[in-house]
């Protein structure tokens, strides 16, 4: 028997939930179809976002390894049981278990434990998230060889720990294993930490890791994993240099892929690029009518707060509002959670002047702020870049205690074009590190 749907989200990501709940409450049938009962509510909560940080928070508390794993545990199990729950309560949604294929643009096969069934429906949203890329290193199919969602199962703590990948993911994790205590090898083929980074910042970042313990290895090639019984030998080449590495685990951090195959998208001719993400146009819309391609699976960048932007733009194509388009995102921050924190919007000081734009550096040191010192966390810089005509912020780079709160204020900023005397000029409340914004935006102007 088939069953009609208005609306079917493949996936319990963070746009499709938001958009199953939506139409759920206009009074649109919608069923969400997710393969895994351990991921109701998506990759953020259950193995991305949510649980890191929480692991990140509580290793900086001195919390053991274990209890933060337990808390991290019950955190994830809250958050999906109310995940869940949002969407199966709602009147006109429905929670299908079964991973989803499909068989023309608008009939899906769902197989699930219960067996299989046909779901046809008006529209299709597929919000199917990436997987980590696993690269092609003899040995990298190992048992102590770990991606970011296996290593957060691990029991155990490993005394030395080598992670393969110094980006968001790899960074996160070196800075939470040290805090726990391990001691960690960040291996990465780039010859730079954060390469797309103006230098002052690579390096104070780079420096307060080293200083925190972190054995930094740019420019290595991994050429194999061995497993034995005293755990993992990584032997990697630097150079002309070959040596190894012996470590209990292994942290692949190397990008997120795509898992396309088990959709069948050609069945109902949808299109992928060469790395496999469903191509899809301004709109968000796939080569197959009525199916839309939503969060990291589209190829967009990979934020939880992009995914749920991505339903921002669908809503308003349903209601017929004006924010319909990725055209019209803003420039948005990205932050990356080591302590402490960067948090980036925007164009830096290299990219400004590859650009040939006349425009003003302005820079703090954390140590001048009150609040750093209060916090006993005054490492860190902070940076702005600004268009000495128009007096827009045109980027801004905050490696600072609470930046990544911080930075969202700049974002306001930007996006509301104002200029940056009224940054400078605000009365912020006193001690906080935004009120470092008063000295920042003062600070002598460096015409470079
Ligand atoms: C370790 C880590 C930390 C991160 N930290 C942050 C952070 O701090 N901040 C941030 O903004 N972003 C972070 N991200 C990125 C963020 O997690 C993703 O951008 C976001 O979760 C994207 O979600 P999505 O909407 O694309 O889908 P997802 O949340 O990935 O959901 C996809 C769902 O589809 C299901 N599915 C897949 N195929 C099928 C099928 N055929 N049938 C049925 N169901 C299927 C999956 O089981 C999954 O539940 C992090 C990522 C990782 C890996
Ligand atoms: N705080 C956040 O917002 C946050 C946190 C985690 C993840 N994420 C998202 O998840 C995505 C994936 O994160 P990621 O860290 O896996 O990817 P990434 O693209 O950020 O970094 C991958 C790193 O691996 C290196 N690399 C690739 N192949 C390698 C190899 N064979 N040997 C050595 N180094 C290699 C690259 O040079 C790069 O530095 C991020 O791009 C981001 O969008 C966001």
């Amino acid at each position: 028997m088939k069953k009609h749907y208005n609306n079917v989200v493949i996936g319990f990501g963070k746009a499709g939930k938001t958009l199953a709940t939506w139409l759920a409450a206009r009074g649109e049938e919608v069923a969400v179809i997710e393969k895994s009962k351990q991921m109701y509510g998506g990759s953020c909560i259950n193995i991305a976002c949510i649980p890191t940080k929480s692991l990140i928070v509580n290793a900086e508390k001195g919390t053991s390894y274990t209890d933060a794993h337990d808390i991290k545990d019950q955190l994830t199990g809250a958050l999906r049981e109310k995940n869940y729950k949002k969407v199966a309560d709602a009147e006109k949604a429905t929670v299908v278990d079964g991973s989803a294929s499909f068989i023309s643009p608008n009939t899906l096969r769902v197989v699930g434990h219960d067996g299989e069934q046909t779901i046809v429906a008006d529209r299709i949203f597929i919000n199917t998230g990436t997987k980590p890329m696993v690269p092609e290193i003899e040995g990298a199919d190992g048992s102590k060889i770990y991606t970011s969602t296996t290593l957060m199962e691990l029991e155990e703590k490993p005394q030395r720990l080598v992670i393969v990948g110094g980006g968001f993911i790899g960074l996160e994790f070196a800075d939470m294993y040290l805090k726990f205590g391990t001691d960690v090898y960040l291996l990465d083929s780039h010859e730079r930490l954060l390469p797309n980074e103006d230098a002052d910042i690579r390096e104070a970042i780079e420096s307060v890791l080293e200083e925190k313990g972190l054995h930094f290895l740019p420019g290595a090639k991994v050429e194999r994993f061995r497993e034995g019984q005293e755990g993992v030998a990584v032997d990697y080449k630097m150079g002309k240099q070959r040596d190894t590495i012996k470590a209990d685990a292994v942290l692949l951090a190397t990008g997120r892929t795509t898992e396309t195959e088990p959709l069948d998208l050609k069945a109902a001719g949808i299109e992928t690029d060469k790395k496999g993400y469903i191509v899809v146009d301004d709109q968000l819309r796939t080569s197959a009518e009525h199916v839309w391609a939503i969060g990291d699976i589209n190829g967009g960048p990979q934020f939880t707060y992009i995914s749920l932007d991505d339903f921002r733009i669908i809503k308003n194509q349903i209601i017929k509002g004006k924010y319909n388009s990725v055209k019209k995102r803003q420039p948005f921050a990205t932050t990356v959670f080591i302590t402490p924190p960067y948090a980036r919007i925007g164009m830096n000081e290299t990219e400004a002047k590859e650009q040939g734009l006349d425009f003003s550096v302005y820079m703090l040191s954390a140590d001048h702020i009150p609040k750093a010192a209060i916090l006993r966390e005054e490492r860190g810089i902070l940076k702005a870049i600004v268009d000495n005509e128009s007096g827009k912020i045109l980027g801004c780079m905050l490696y600072c205690a609470e930046a990544h709160e911080m930075i969202n204020t700049i974002q306001l900023a930007m996006n509301a074009n104002l200029r940056y005397e009224i940054l400078r000029d605000q009365i912020y409340t006193h001690p906080s590190m935004t009120e470092s914004f008063n000295e920042l935006f003062s600070s002598e102007a460096l015409n470079r």
